[in-house]
């Protein structure tokens, strides 16, 4: 890894940002014309840097601090890079997909039913065993994942070594060793979420299969009925495996049209069609 990544700059939000052209990326701010390529979500567990991210992609001014649970709700905000415009959602730090607060939930239905493009999972390269858990968990609901390594310096301070080869092989989607603080690493990291949207890196993000075989069964069975149901929502094993759980917000998505406008719009997009 390099030291500070000079070609992104850090500067703070301006209504007129003009074009960077060392780093192909231009902050655009809260852009109320939309009309955006791609969505990008951030996410990760709290306090892992993933305001900073936003924030030095965007322009915007974020609340970053030195303790977690900062972010409560989701934030949006624009960048353009190499002439494609991206929206992008800091979302509330979260430690899993199970939904056990408010700020789990936001973070939780965006991945769920907002449809993003690719996710940036921002990942605390001190903390990584515990960061992981959250990340296997999102590849449970999307393939379209980016690993942001971040926190490296405080890792390396403590004389930790994290091989992002290695973990980007066993995880099966692209790792980008950051010090967002810095804006290290931040042009990878746009090089890489260009390359999963624009479909360049086919992800092959990793899948828990479930040891027990009647549960595995019975994954199946709910999840084939729910593609009949709702074609084109693409992660209904996870939905099944929820369901089985009696999680009543996915219970609500499935009685409250949530679940069939996400067929609607899965299916005009794959017809080439505009979502709403
Ligand atoms: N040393 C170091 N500090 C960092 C780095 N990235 C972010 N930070 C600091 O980590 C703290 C948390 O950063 P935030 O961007 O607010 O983290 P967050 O993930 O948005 O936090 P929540 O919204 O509370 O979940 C801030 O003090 C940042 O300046 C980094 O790469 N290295
Ligand atoms: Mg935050």
């Amino acid at each position: 890894m390099t030291a500070a990544d000079s070609s992104v700059s850090t500067s703070p939000a301006c209504g007129d940002c003009v074009l960077n052209n060392a780093s192909n990326l231009r902050k655009l701010g809260v852009d109320p014309a939309g009309g955006d390529d791609f969505v990008a979500a951030v996410a990760g567990n709290p306090n892992t840097g993933k305001s900073t991210v936003f924030n030095a992609l965007t322009g915007l001014r974020r609340h970053v601090g030195n303790w977690s649970g900062k972010t409560v709700d989701r934030a949006e905000g624009s960048f353009e890079y190499r002439r494609r415009r991206y929206k992008l959602v800091d979302l509330p730090g979260t430690y899993s997909l199970l939904s056990t607060s408010h700020d789990e939930d936001v973070a939780r239905d965006f991945l769920l039913f907002g449809r993003p493009d690719v996710t940036v999972v921002v990942v605390d390269a001190t903390r990584l065993e515990r960061n992981l858990n959250l990340v296997l968990q999102i590849l449970q609901i999307t393939d379209r994942v980016v690993c942001a390594l971040n926190l490296v310096d405080e890792a390396e301070r403590n004389g930790l070594a994290v091989d992002s080869r290695h973990l980007a092989r066993e995880l099966g989607v692209p790792v980008v060793p950051m010090v967002a603080r810095r804006g290290t690493g931040m042009t990878d990291l746009l090089e890489v979420v260009e390359q999963v949207t624009s479909g360049a890196i086919a992800n092959g993000g990793r899948r828990v299969r479930h040891r027990d075989e009647r549960l595995e069964q019975a994954v199946g069975r709910l999840a084939e009925q729910l593609e009949r149901e709702f074609p084109g929502v693409a992660n209904t094993r996870w939905i099944a495996l929820r369901l089985l759980e009696a999680d009543s917000r996915i219970e609500r998505a499935v009685t409250d049209g949530t679940l069939r406008e996400l067929s609607a719009a899965a299916l005009a997009a794959s017809s080439g069609g505009t979502t709403p």
